[in-house]
């Protein structure tokens, strides 16, 4: 193991990309999918609406019979009948007859037009006409919402209400998905206690145990908190031993760096083997990369800011292709709202809040947590740029899924 031997972002990237984590398919009621990604193209089998469908209440015509009506000559047509949502008409419509008609109803043969009943007037079995109807007047043709055979839901798409209704209107219950990686989290540090507990003098919240879980449940992931480690080897080992119990990946954050306290890079060189620590990015710098019995093990540096970012940079584009999705994280291309600073030499990822299309850096450093919470997202300084002026354009790779 080289003891934070640092090596280029690229570098770091391929080792990531060359893991490769169990790719499953499941079959998963609709009721359960909300999140989940999708496993392959989805197709509609049939069309919606299903039938020609009245889109008001009123009156089904033949629209020819009405194109001679006006006011000075109104047309008159019988009613024949009704149709009601659900049932099928047994009228076919004859010259010069109408029937009456509800929202969602289906056609009667020959109908090609609805005219809302606000638009006629009834005297008894009559309707009075005085302005023409046009074919397709208040009717939605079968397929015209969608078509039969349409692709509708591309293969690693992540399923939103959205998606979830339009399989609905499909009549789609079932759907296959990607198994969720199963990912692993283990905090760690002596200081470090999980909410609800009383606060001791020294002692800080977990932040990174929920944050790290939950961005792998928003990417599609299932994320498994372990505990929290305390800062000694039999800890840390007990604790990574349960994780690749579980976990098709671990993620372990804290004790990343060079301190007499870290030893995460050393208990995984124990348990594994280390196969990068150290990168050469900021924050990040010390990141650890390993393998333990096959499994995919990473040491994201204890700052929650530089924690998220290295996650998003680095782990998230492994899990993304392991569930279809491509392996890219998303970005958005933004203009700077003003003037910021690096050191030259150091490739830098600085927090930025949105503002419409206006990157707003946020300068409080790794250290605030609220460095990433108020962030939408971090824009790249490269190591040869000194600083990136106020209106330029920048890609802010977002941090959300
Ligand atoms: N001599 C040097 N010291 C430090 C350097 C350096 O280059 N030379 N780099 C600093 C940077 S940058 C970082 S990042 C940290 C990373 O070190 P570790 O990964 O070993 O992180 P820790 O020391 O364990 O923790 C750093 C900081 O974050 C807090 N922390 C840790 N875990 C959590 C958690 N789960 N939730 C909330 N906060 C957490 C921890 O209490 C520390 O305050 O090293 C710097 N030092
Ligand atoms: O590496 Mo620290 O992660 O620079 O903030």
């Amino acid at each position: 193991m080289a003891f934070l031997k640092v090596i280029p972002l690229e570098e770091a990237l391929k080792v990531v990309l060359s893991f490769e984590l169990p790719v499953k398919v499941e079959e998963v009621d609709l009721a359960n999918a909300l999140g989940r990604i999708v496993a392959e193209d989805v197709y509609s089998p049939t069309d919606v609406p299903p039938f020609d469908r009245a889109t008001v209440d009123g009156y089904a015509v033949r629209a020819e019979d009405t194109f001679m009506a006006s006011e000075a000559s109104p047309v008159k047509l019988k009613v024949v009948g009704e149709v009601h949502a659900g049932e099928v008409p047994s009228i076919e419509l004859g010259k010069g007859e109408t029937v009456y008609i509800s929202t969602g109803a289906m056609l009667p043969k020959n109908a090609d037009a609805v005219i809302q009943f606000e638009d006629v007037e009834r005297v008894n079995d009559e309707i009075i006409i005085q302005k023409p109807a046009y074919p397709g007047l208040g009717v939605m043709k079968k397929g015209a919402d969608i078509e039969k055979g349409k692709l509708l839901i591309k293969k690693g798409t992540k399923l939103t209400f959205k998606e979830t209704a339009l399989l609905s209107a499909v009549g789609i219950h079932k759907v296959r998905v990607f198994k969720r990686p199963r990912v692993a989290v283990i905090s760690t540090g002596n200081e470090v206690v999980l909410p609800g507990q009383e606060l001791k003098p020294g002692q800080i919240y977990d932040i990174n145990g929920r944050a790290i879980t939950d961005a792998v449940n928003e990417l599609g992931g299932e994320g498994i908190f372990i505990g929290i480690a305390q800062d000694n080897r039999d800890s840390l080992k007990e604790l990574i031993e349960r994780a690749i119990e579980v976990g098709d990946l671990i993620i372990l954050s804290g004790g990343a760096s060079g301190g007499m306290r870290d030893l995460t890079a050393s208990v995984i060189e124990e348990l594994g083997e280390v196969k990068v620590h150290g990168i050469a990015i900021q924050p990040g710098k010390p990141t650890i990369i390993g393998i333990v019995k096959g499994k995919p093990i990473f040491g994201l540096p204890g700052y929650p800011t530089s924690c998220l970012t290295n996650f998003t940079l680095l782990i998230a584009p492994l899990l993304l292709k392991s569930l279809g999705r491509e392996g890219k994280v998303k970005k958005v291309k933004a203009k700077l709202k003003h003037k910021v600073f690096s050191v030259k030499g150091r490739r830098q990822f600085l927090p930025v809040k949105l503002e419409g299309n206006i990157a707003v850096p946020i300068l409080k450093g790794s250290g605030a947590v609220t460095s990433f919470i108020d962030a939408d997202g971090f824009i790249e300084i490269p190591e040869n740029v000194e600083s990136l002026d106020e209106g330029e354009e920048v890609e802010v790779i977002l941090f959300s899924f």
